[in-house]
């Protein structure tokens, strides 16, 4: 046994947390199920806020409540800030083209800096809110033409077309491709080139962090690879899209599940905004219910309902437990925003709990964390809150909506499908009627 131990094996730690017992070799990979964040709230009922699971030959260990996911993604997270990466993420090298992917390093920290200050920083995205409001105003004009034909529109591939847009400013993936390829022809070197790129017209965002690399490459001390630039921006934008619109589907189900929510949302934009028009940013602090729906949508449905995979950088302990070096471990932000002990009547859609409560959603308050926290938590966060109040408040202050034939609040779909984000197994379609 010694001489086993002696070629590499660590010794475990003794005071692991608990969990079901592994079988041999695949561990306890079958209690997953199809829905492995629901599957995992359940074990956390059986076991308690932290379990322990043996996933094939990864110790996976999942947290379940609000006081260790704090542990985790604020105080100590300098320990869980790396990630796991699957297989098939690997298996295509897509862990080394993605920030999501990367460790905690030079690169990661200066990709970060262009996410958080030059795209995604309320300044920056002050400055072309103008982008936003067209892209709004094009999904507005799609959704009336549906109207006008008396056809019904699948609400999530409408949302997913409009935030790919609203990344992408100029609204074809094929320009920000042309970008890039711009990017990279401009850091091989050719420094005229600098003039000819700041005098195009056109995309503010692009030239903001066009000038933010070049100022990367001036100043000796920083270095980045650009060849990993282009896989930044396609892995991440379509990725940001996705999750943007599936947040967007599960909001627009609730509200017509729930015929007297979607009444008091209307009346509230009805009221500050006026019947019938698209809502502009400078609008979104003086909607709180429009806000207490997105919220409630986030506790409910957190289409990352596991976040993204942390890594044990040491043998640790959390909640009277040792979680081992390299263990993967995850935060159940589905099981925490659907704890009894924390909220009332927590399966309920009732947007009205977030009035005059402090509860935010930006990674401050633990039992609410569907954008994680730290310094992984989610870059795309404050555009995505903003394209999300931006399209769900239009498309209910302009348009009435009908489910369709056979469909009523009390039997709709609301089965989910796992994968990249947790998405409705059957997408919602409803006819608009414009108010
Ligand atoms: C409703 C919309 C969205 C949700 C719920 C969401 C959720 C998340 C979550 C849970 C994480 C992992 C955080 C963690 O480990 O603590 C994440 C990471 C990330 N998200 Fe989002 N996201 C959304 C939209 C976006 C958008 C619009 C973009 C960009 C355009 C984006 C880009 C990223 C990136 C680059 C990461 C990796 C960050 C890192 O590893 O440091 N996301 N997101």
């Amino acid at each position: 046994l010694s001489l086993v131990a002696n070629r590499g094996q660590r010794a475990r730690p003794s005071n692991l947390p608990p969990g079901p017992r592994p079988l041999p070799i695949i561990g306890n990979l079958l209690e997953l199920g199809d829905l492995p964040h629901r599957s995992l709230a359940k074990l956390a009922r059986t076991y308690g806020p932290i379990i322990k699971l043996e996933l094939g030959f990864v110790t996976t260990v999942v947290v379940s409540s609000p006081m260790l996911a704090k542990e985790i993604l604020q105080t100590h997270d300098a320990v869980f800030s790396n990630r796991t990466v699957p297989n098939s993420i690997t298996a295509h090298d897509h862990d080394k083209l993605g920030l999501p992917w990367l460790p905690v390093s030079p690169l990661f920290r200066n990709l970060k800096k262009v996410y958080n200050l030059h795209i995604f920083s309320s300044k920056k995205l002050d400055l072309n809110q103008h982008l936003r409001s067209k892209k709004v105003q094009e999904l507005v004009a799609f959704v009336r033409k549906c109207a006008d034909a008396g056809e019904a529109v699948n609400i999530g591939e409408a949302a997913f077309r409009t935030s790919l847009n609203a990344i992408d400013p100029h609204g074809s993936k094929r320009h920000l491709e042309a970008l890039i390829q711009k990017l990279f022809d401009f850091f091989d070197g050719v420094i005229q080139r600098r003039l000819q790129l700041r005098t195009e017209k056109g995309c503010v965002r692009c030239n903001d962090v066009l000038d933010y690399l070049l100022d990367l490459i001036e100043d000796k001390n920083e270095t980045l690879d650009i060849s990993l630039v282009k896989h930044l921006f396609l892995d991440t934008i379509t990725g940001g899209s996705e999750t943007t619109s599936s947040t967007l589907e599960w909001a627009m189900t609730e509200l017509l599940r729930n015929p007297e929510k979607l009444s008091r949302t209307q009346a509230e934009l009805h009221q500050v905004i006026g019947k019938g028009k698209t809502i502009e940013e400078v609008d979104i602090s003086r909607l709180p219910y429009l806000e207490a729906v997105l919220k409630e949508t986030f506790r409910l449905h957190p289409i990352a309902p596991l976040l993204l995979p942390r890594k044990s950088g040491e043998d640790f302990p959390i909640g009277g437990f040792t979680i081992p070096k390299g263990a993967q471990v995850y935060i159940n932000v589905f099981a925490i925003g659907r704890d009894p002990s924390t909220w009332d009547d927590p399966d309920k859609f009732v947007p009205d709990r977030f009035l005059g409560s402090d509860i935010d959603f930006r990674g401050q308050n633990l039992e609410l964390v569907p954008f994680g926290g730290g310094r992984r938590i989610c870059p795309g966060l404050p555009l995505a809150a903003r394209m999300l109040r931006l399209m769900l408040g239009s498309l209910i202050n302009i348009f009435n909506w009908k489910l369709e034939d056979g469909v009523i609040p009390e039997n709709m779909n609301m089965e989910e499908k796992f994968g990249l984000a947790v998405q409705k197994a059957q997408s919602l379609k409803a006819v608009p009627i414009p108010i």
